[in-house]
């Protein structure tokens, strides 16, 4: 068995036959969390959406290995059930599903792929019951259909939900933080704080320091035109918010 959960070997990948990632490397070890920052545009959703398996994108050179294992042949459906959670920029609304549904649904497909017994709706709804704390989240969010009519905060809180209910082990979190309120954001990153373990990993993309003041990483990366140029630990993000990232060219 490998040391790492991921490691990112040489990345590059494609949407339309533009390329976005252009050599992205990146080891992330169990119990570690690592920032990714960087300008609009610079291929940090795209590094998440390619990791997930998003169909969209072309993969031209490199690997992605999950406990050592190339994960590049894998559905991503079965990414997820292996343990890799994609919380999303833009959470999708699915009309006509209801969110506890949804949840258990995907919950017992995970468990079925850890070899526990699947949860019938009563023992989902104690565990449920539990989980939604962690994020703050009312229990009439769970008998809505999945994101529909959620405000931008509520979204990202049910991404969050659906996290602390799947126990995966790499969760790559696309800008988690934008769009929470103030109080919404501190009780996020206490409930992201509980999630993480000595034997998971988080990735958490984002805009803004002040998430980092709650949730302290272990690395953070900058990524500027669709690779990795800068690596340090959670000074780097401050002195980023100092400096901006023209900072980061003439270092
Ligand atoms: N379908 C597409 N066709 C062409 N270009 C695309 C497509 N999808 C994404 N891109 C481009 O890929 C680049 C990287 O986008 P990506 O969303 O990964 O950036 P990002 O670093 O996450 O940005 P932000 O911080 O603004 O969320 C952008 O220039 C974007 O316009």
């Amino acid at each position: 068995m490998s040391d790492y959960i991921l490691e990112i070997k040489d990345l590059h990948a494609s949407v339309n036959d533009v390329p976005i990632l252009k050599g992205v490397n990146l080891s992330i070890k169990p119990g570690e969390i690592h920032a990714i920052m960087g300008p609009n545009g610079s291929g940090k959703s795209t590094l998440s959406k390619v990791i997930a398996g998003h169909p969209a994108y072309s993969l031209l050179n490199g690997d992605i290995l999950f406990y050592g294992r190339s994960i590049l042949k894998m559905e991503p459906d079965e990414r997820a059930r292996a343990g890799i959670f994609l919380a999303f920029q833009y959470p999708v609304e699915i009309p006509g599903v209801s969110n506890a549904d949804f949840l258990r649904i995907a919950l017992n497909a995970r468990r079925k792929f850890r070899e526990l017994p699947e949860l019938s709706p009563l023992e989902f709804f104690q565990l449920i019951t539990e989980k939604i704390n962690l994020v703050g989240m009312k229990e009439s969010f769970l008998s809505r259909n999945v994101n529909e009519g959620f405000s931008g905060g509520e979204k990202k809180r049910n991404e969050i939900l659906q996290m602390a209910l799947l126990e995966s082990n790499l969760s790559i979190l696309d800008e988690t933080d934008s769009g929470l309120d103030i109080d919404a954001l501190k009780i996020i990153a206490q409930g992201i704080n509980t999630l993480a373990t000595s034997t998971n990993s988080i990735v958490l993309i984002t805009h803004y320091q002040r998430l980092l003041d709650y949730i302290i990483p272990n690395f953070v990366h900058i990524m500027s035109d669709g690779k990795i140029v800068k690596t340090g630990n959670v000074n780097l993000a401050q002195d980023l918010e100092k400096h901006g990232y023209d900072w980061i060219k003439s270092t």
